[in-house]
């Protein structure tokens, strides 16, 4: 067994599936939203709301920090490392325009796992190997409207950093769902950021366990 089974760092080496969603506003139960896509077989879930107050980002991860509890898998904050910490965040998200590592490290401590943004080849070959990053993410592997005026560099950057062999965990990202998961796997990734395949589906739940599915026949 390896010295981080069961650790965060340990469970991000194994995470296939990350869910990014919005607090969901009137749209039903929260709470019972995070119970489906956990349960479904989302590994780790980010709450990624733009608009919010500090002090009410704060509140809703209450609710997704127990839901990660009840279903043993990991929050992420999206961009702010004070957040982060005031939640006890099992991992801090952030993009190239975000808080440098270096200073979220400061803040956080070596425990927080930490994520970076890549959107080109030469930023995923540096997020493989900064010091202080534990998983990066690139794409868009489409054009989204969930991440709107964002090019997309599509499958070719998600070749490129399969080819940089690295045995940091990475995800893909960015107008992936069910139908095309399949091109994402065949580029070489082995785990996904999604956002719409799951938050608008009709059955959220169904939606993840269909994903999960998927991705862990891949391996
Ligand atoms: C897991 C994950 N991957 C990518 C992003 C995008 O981060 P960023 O480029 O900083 O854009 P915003 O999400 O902050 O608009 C993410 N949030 N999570
Ligand atoms: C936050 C973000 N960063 C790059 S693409 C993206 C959004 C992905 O959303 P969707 O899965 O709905 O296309
Ligand atoms: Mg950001």
């Amino acid at each position: 067994m390896s010295d981080t089974a069961g650790t965060a760092r340990g469970r991000l080496a194994d995470a296939r599936l990350y869910l990014c969603t919005d607090a969901r506003g009137r749209q039903g139960d929260l709470a019972e939203f995070l119970d489906a896509v956990l349960a479904g077989g989302v590994d780790i879930v980010q709450l990624r709301d733009k608009g919010l107050e500090a002090a009410e980002e704060l509140a809703l991860l209450e609710v997704f920090a127990d839901a990660c509890a009840r279903h043993g898998k990991l929050l992420a904050v999206n961009d702010r490392a004070d957040v982060a910490h005031a939640a006890r965040a099992d991992v801090l998200h952030l993009g190239q325009g975000d808080l440098p590592v270096p200073a979220a490290r400061a803040i956080l401590g070596d425990d927080v796992l930490i994520g970076r943004s890549t959107h080109a080849e030469a930023e995923a070959a540096a997020a493989a190997v900064q010091d202080g990053v534990d998983y990066f993410c690139t794409g868009p592997c489409w054009p989204t409207p969930t991440k709107p005026g964002r090019p997309a560099p599509g499958l070719d950057l998600v070749r490129y950093t399969a080819g940089l062999g690295t045995d940091r965990p990475w995800f893909a990202i960015g107008g992936i769902d069910l139908a095309n998961l399949d091109q994402v796997l065949d580029a070489g990734a082995r785990g996904v950021v999604v956002v719409r395949a799951i938050t608008e589906a009709d059955d959220p739940g169904a939606a993840a366990a269909d994903l999960a599915k998927r991705l862990r026949e891949a391996r």
